[in-house]
């Protein structure tokens, strides 16, 4: 069967506008900015189902659905998420319905004549001390993370299957790994989630009660690298619109910060008055993990929103109702 054998495309995705996509995980960060980038560049035909509606670990109901719906194009954003507490805390969980879950569906979008598969992966693949900024080719080079290794792995299988795919089958599967990501609906668990949404949440909270300290967790030493879900998405509609390699491709902002750094600027944002308190019985997690994204630079895409802008907007969404949003909690 032949497949694409160019690493770059001359825009076949975003000119069938009226073509079936199946964006998998809508409900979450990723891929309610990701329906939202293509609602607003005009398709019509986005096909979703929430996790209640179809189980994706499901491998017979992940079959049928693609049987029936034979979609044209797959962004696979539905995935076991969580922080560096939530990783470390459920490892079985974070290895094995991950794998459940990209299994079952790259396989069956396979079967059933899609075009074009995007699968998301994550900073976390890489070797803890990786060289920095990290190129993609720094994959399988060193030992994880601990706190986060069941879940790379499940990714590394991901970017695999992707790869195993498009080598036997000719078939066009891609990976896109971003860096840690934050924007409307996060999921703001005060333990599970991750560190930006935990304390824009807790940051809210004291401010409120006034009380008169924030618990940070670990030292505030780790340094990371933060990218905006909207910047994101419009990553993922340029990756599918314009690449088709092989290898999957980093999405990061390119700036890093502490995360002593990353407290204040919360704190700012949010208006709290009082003091830091570093709890340093948490995990630190990887030391640093600036992405090298020079591979998406060179085809042409650079991201738009700064962390200040966008944390101010994430704010500003959270506490746009009545009461906090707290997302999805019960997902972790
Ligand atoms: N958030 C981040 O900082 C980063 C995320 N990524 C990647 O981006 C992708 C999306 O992450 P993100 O949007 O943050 O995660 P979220 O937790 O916000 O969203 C994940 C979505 O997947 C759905 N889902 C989970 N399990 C199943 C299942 N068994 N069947 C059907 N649906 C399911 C969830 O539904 P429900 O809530 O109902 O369970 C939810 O809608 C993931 O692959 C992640 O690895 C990569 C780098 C950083
Ligand atoms: C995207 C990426 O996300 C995870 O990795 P991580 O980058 O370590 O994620 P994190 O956001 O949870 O923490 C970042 C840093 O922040 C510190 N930190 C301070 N205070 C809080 C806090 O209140 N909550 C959290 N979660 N962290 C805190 C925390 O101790 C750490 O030093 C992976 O497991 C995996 O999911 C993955 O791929």
């Amino acid at each position: 069967m032949g497949g694409p054998d160019k690493e770059t495309l001359t825009g076949s995705f975003t000119a069938e506008k009226n073509a079936k996509i199946f964006v998998a995980g809508h409900r979450g960060l990723v891929g309610s900015a990701v329906v939202r980038k293509l609602l607003q560049i005009g398709f019509t035909n986005i096909v979703l189902r929430t996790h209640q509606e179809l189980d994706l670990t499901r491998q017979s109901d992940v079959e049928a659905f693609f049987a029936q719906e034979k979609p044209q194009f797959v962004i696979l954003s539905a995935a076991k998420v969580g922080g560096i507490h939530a990783n470390n805390t459920y490892p079985a969980d974070f290895i094995s319905i991950n794998l459940q879950i990209q299994t079952n569906v790259i396989d069956a979008a396979y079967r059933n004549g899609v075009k074009k598969l995007l699968f998301l992966g994550s900073s976390c693949i890489y070797p803890k001390f990786a060289p920095q900024p990290i190129t993609e080719d720094a994959l399988l080079t060193g030992p994880l993370e601990p706190t986060n290794e069941w879940y790379a792995v499940a990714k590394i299988a991901g970017i695999k299957m992707c790869q195993a795919y498009r080598l036997q089958y000719g078939w066009d599967a891609i990976s896109a790994m971003p860096t840690n990501l934050y924007g409307p609906n996060d999921n703001f668990h005060p333990e599970n989630s991750h560190v930006l949404p935990a304390l824009i949440r807790r940051f809210h909270e004291a401010k409120v009660s006034g009380a008169k300290e924030v618990v940070v967790w670990g030292t505030g030493s780790p340094l990371r690298e933060f990218l905006h879900v909207d910047d994101l998405a419009d990553a993922v509609v340029f990756l599918m619109e314009k690449y088709s390699g092989l290898s999957h491709v980093n999405v990061g902002s390119r700036k890093e910060v502490t995360i002593k750094e990353l407290a204040e600027l919360v704190k700012e944002v949010v208006g709290f008055e009082g003091d830091l308190v570093w709890d340093s019985t948490k995990p630190d997690g990887t030391p640093r993990k600036l992405m090298d994204s020079s591979k998406l630079a060179e085809l042409g895409w650079v991201p738009k929103i700064s962390l200040r802008d966008g944390l101010v907007d994430t704010y500003k969404w959270t506490t746009r109702g009545e009461q906090f949003y707290e997302g999805p909690v019960e997902t972790v």
